[in-house]
């Protein structure tokens, strides 16, 4: 195997070895992104945003490279499709070393795991994608991995049992996750590097743009990537994703070259709004104001009458809303701010008084 190609594994049928799914889990897994892989920029300088992360990461790589030593273990965390997994990859790129991919769900015990530790070669680069779904038990038993390149395995049983200290090379562990708080405390611990991975900037993703209807081999002017830039809530993914549709739309039904107009038709076709937010945005900002009357509620109760998963609520939709400041959290639950009676058209509702003045005794009773 070339150093550069990523052994993407965890997507087989159960028992398929290592990278094997864990049968018991049921949620839907994100769809392999064809697309996501051509449109990844493959080195540091590629990358646009996130300075301070691609700062951080360059000393680290520079130290690594002047050290001879793998490079620490690292973990991104940040809404999807900002990047975490391009970065892993880019990491892997500067210092041509291996890289092998699985994920939390696919390690449903220590012997899933094993296979990718005592394979790693030195230097190499181990990317755990949804680290906050590993198990208990193989989280533990990663522990001695990290700290001292070493797996403690069992053998035999009861009486007999005994352990055995088995010495591994000296590489890295780079985890992914959409979720940090759920991860606890000694395995947050472990990792020497934290970088977390904020929106970007609509100049930022227009650049992205940019860059990217070249690798797709349209044209796109300077206005309609700004267009593009200001609808994909933040996202590098998103704005990949719109861009296709754009461009898509843009052959059928012109030359094929990405104006303004182009891309707003594009994009009001899609029901994408002009702040970037789609339908499920809308719904949920919908559903706090009408059936919740702005909140505050609890992000289960949402999610119930959405009829949609908790998790796709708090991972995908709430950040950037919360961003956006058209919800905020409160200590009794979401509610919908100004911004958001204004956003759907509506009448934003009078402050709610102070409490102290609700406590106070009527005087005209
Ligand atoms: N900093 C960046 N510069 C340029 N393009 C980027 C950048 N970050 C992400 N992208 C683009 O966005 C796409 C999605 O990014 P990526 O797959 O790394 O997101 P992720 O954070 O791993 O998401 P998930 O949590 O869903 O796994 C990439 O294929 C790439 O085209
Ligand atoms: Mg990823």
């Amino acid at each position: 195997m070339s150093a550069r190609e990523p052994i993407i594994t965890g997507g087989g049928p159960p028992g398929d070895g290592p990278g094997r799914r864990d049968v018991h889990d049921d949620r839907p897994q994100r769809p392999a992104d064809a697309m996501d892989e051509k449109l990844r920029p493959q080195r540091l300088a590629e990358v646009i945003g996130q300075r301070a992360v691609a700062e951080r990461l360059s000393i680290a790589l520079e130290a690594s490279r002047k050290r001879g030593e793998p490079l620490p273990h690292i973990l991104f965390d940040g809404p999807p499709g900002l990047g975490k997994t391009t970065f892993a990859t880019v990491l892997h790129n500067e210092l041509g070393v291996e890289l092998a991919m699985t994920s939390g769900p696919a390690l449903a015990k220590n012997a899933d795991i094993l296979p990718y530790l005592t394979n790693a070669s030195a230097g190499s680069i181990l990317f755990i994608d949804e680290i906050h779904r590993l198990p208990r038990v193989v989280e533990e038993f990663i522990y001695p991995v990290m700290e001292d390149f070493r797996v403690d395995i069992v053998l035999g049983e009861g009486m007999n049992a005994r352990t055995v200290n088995l010495p591994l090379k000296k590489f890295t562990i780079i985890g992914a996750t959409t979720r940090s708080g759920m991860l606890s405390g000694p395995l947050r611990d472990r990792f020497q590097l934290h970088e977390h991975l904020e929106f970007y900037e609509v100049e930022e993703l227009a650049r992205i743009v940019a860059i990217n209807a070249g690798k797709l081999r349209t044209t796109v002017t300077g206005d309609a990537a700004q267009e593009l830039a200001r609808r994909s809530r933040g996202t590098p993914r998103l704005a990949n994703s719109r861009l296709r549709w754009v461009r898509d739309y843009a052959v059928a039904r012109a030359d094929g070259h990405i104006t303004r107009p182009i891309a707003v038709d594009a994009l009001d076709m899609q029901e994408v709004d002009v702040e970037g937010l789609d339908r499920q945005d809308r719904r949920y900002i919908e559903t706090l104001i009408r059936v919740f009357r702005g909140g505050p509620t609890g992000v289960e109760a949402m999610a119930a009458t959405m009829n949609v998963a908790v998790d796709t609520l708090t991972d995908e939709v709430e950040p950037y809303l919360l961003r956006r400041e058209f919800i905020v959290r409160t200590p009794r639950g979401r509610r919908a701010t100004e911004a958001a009676y204004l956003h759907l058209g509506l009448e934003a509702p009078e402050p709610d008084p102070p409490f102290d003045l609700l406590d106070q005794p009527r005087l005209f009773e």
